[in-house]
């Protein structure tokens, strides 16, 4: 059904809402305060013409957007985005009761995203390789994408080639391609059993293009160099699909506000380390215990240290935190927890940290709904709460990183 309507505000996925007969329809691309004409299909409608635009309208910076589902929002001016982008955590927090001054969020710098996690699918007008389209499995090839590093986007050519050779289905299939220090780290998954014709044929592919890794399904099908990234002083050569934070700036500036609310403590627990992007960081000033339920990730942390030197002494410890976390007796050992859970948050650990005494807590989250149950849990347990930074590592899209720092305050015997 078509019809008018005018926006009330932005949802937290970046689509106008509307309210209406008691109930939200969400339309993308669209923008608080404005009418528009929209086809409705339950609690969505298509935008078909804006009637009047918003002042903060403005036009968006890549061709593929409103095809490609990679962005939400490209069309909303940079302070009133950030204005948004913060909101979320505002919000996030408010629904738990917590009303704590938020600061002003640390922003992304277009082309800058070293990790690209692409679709790729072999079909008969050939190889595509792209993002998919929102709701939708059809996929728009990359020509250009203002988020991410102009190197990954300059050899979208090679990287489609290479789809190709490892391609051994018609399904899509995942292609996640990171700018590593030494070259790409390409990791495929379910693209069909690699044959021996398949391996040999993209063994030379990757040699001959300068590429440094390809996996499949985690097997390393050829490793020309290996693949680093640097956290402080050490370099470690992340397992193939391992987790790896998005922007390298990001990254930074999460490490910087952690090191620097623990900068005094002597023993720091690193919980959900990966491998080792605040550890190893953490390292140069305190003893750190690294805990995480990926071994690979793990052993490329514990190899990073070995190598690094001039670091405090740095152990790991394998465990699922979510079936086991540490209890409020194993925490007794340290001054600082640092914790930076998947999106399912870390609800669990939050509850043994609330019932401990460690002074320091750093909470680093990429879900502000999941962090603001876990920090109701760490105040109702007596921390307070002492900032609170929101980062955009995820440029015009619904995603927003938080670093929070929390204090315990010594009990009075
Ligand atoms: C958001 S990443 C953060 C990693 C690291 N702190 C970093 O910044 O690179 C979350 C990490 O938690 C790990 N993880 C997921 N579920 C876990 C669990 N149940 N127990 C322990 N670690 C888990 C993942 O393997 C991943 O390395």
């Amino acid at each position: 059904m078509t019809a008018r309507f005018e926006i009330a505000r932005l949802g937290a996925q970046g689509d106008g809402v509307v309210d209406i007969g008691g109930g939200h329809l969400f339309i993308p691309f669209t923008l608080p305060g404005e009418v528009v004409t929209a086809a409705r299909e339950k609690d969505r409608a298509q935008l078909l013409a804006v009637l009047e635009p918003s002042p903060e309208r403005i036009a968006p910076v890549c061709r593929h957007f409103t095809e490609c589902g990679g962005c939400a929002i490209q069309h909303l001016e940079a302070g009133a985005y950030h204005a948004w982008k913060r909101s979320l955590v505002v919000h996030a927090l408010k629904a738990k009761g917590i009303d704590a001054p938020v600061g002003d969020l640390v922003a992304c710098a277009p082309h800058s995203r070293r990790r690209a996690a692409f679709t790729a699918r072999n079909t008969e007008t050939g190889l595509h390789l792209g993002y998919n389209r929102a709701f939708s499995n059809v996929l728009v090839d990359i020509e250009e994408c203002p988020v991410l590093l102009p190197v990954i986007v300059e050899a979208a050519g090679v990287l489609r080639h290479l789809a190709g050779i490892v391609a051994n289905t018609s399904k899509p299939f995942r292609f996640l391609v990171t700018a590593t220090a030494s070259g790409f780290d390409v990791a495929a998954a379910d693209c069909g059993k690699p044959t021996e014709a398949i391996r040999r044929a993209a063994t030379d592919f990757v040699l001959k293009a300068g590429i440094a890794r390809l996996s499949i399904d985690g097997e390393i099908i050829v490793e020309a160099v290996k693949p680093t990234l640097t956290f402080g002083t050490a370099t470690v050569m992340p397992p193939p699909g391992a987790f790896v934070q998005a922007v390298a700036e990001a990254e930074a500036a999460m490490a910087g506000l952690v090191i620097g609310h623990v900068r005094k403590a002597k023993k720091v627990a690193d919980l959900f380390s990966g491998c080792g992007t605040f550890a190893l960081r953490l390292a140069a000033n305190a003893e750190v215990h690294a805990v995480e339920s990926d071994g690979p990730a793990l052993a490329a942390l514990d190899r990073g240290f070995r190598f690094a030197g001039g670091l405090k002494r740095v152990t790991t410890e394998r465990r699922d935190l979510d079936r086991r976390p540490l209890t409020f007796k194993e925490l007794a050992a340290y001054d600082a927890v640092v914790f930076d859970p998947p999106r399912a948050g870390a609800e669990d650990q939050s509850k043994q940290i609330a019932r401990s005494d460690v002074p320091l807590v750093a909470a680093v989250s990429c879900n502000p709904v999941t962090l603001a149950r876990d920090l109701r849990i760490l105040i109702d347990g007596g921390y307070q709460l002492k900032s609170v930074t929101p980062i955009d590592q995820f440029l015009w899209s619904p995603h927003v990183e938080a670093v929070v720092l929390l204090e315990k305050p010594k009990r009075r015997r």
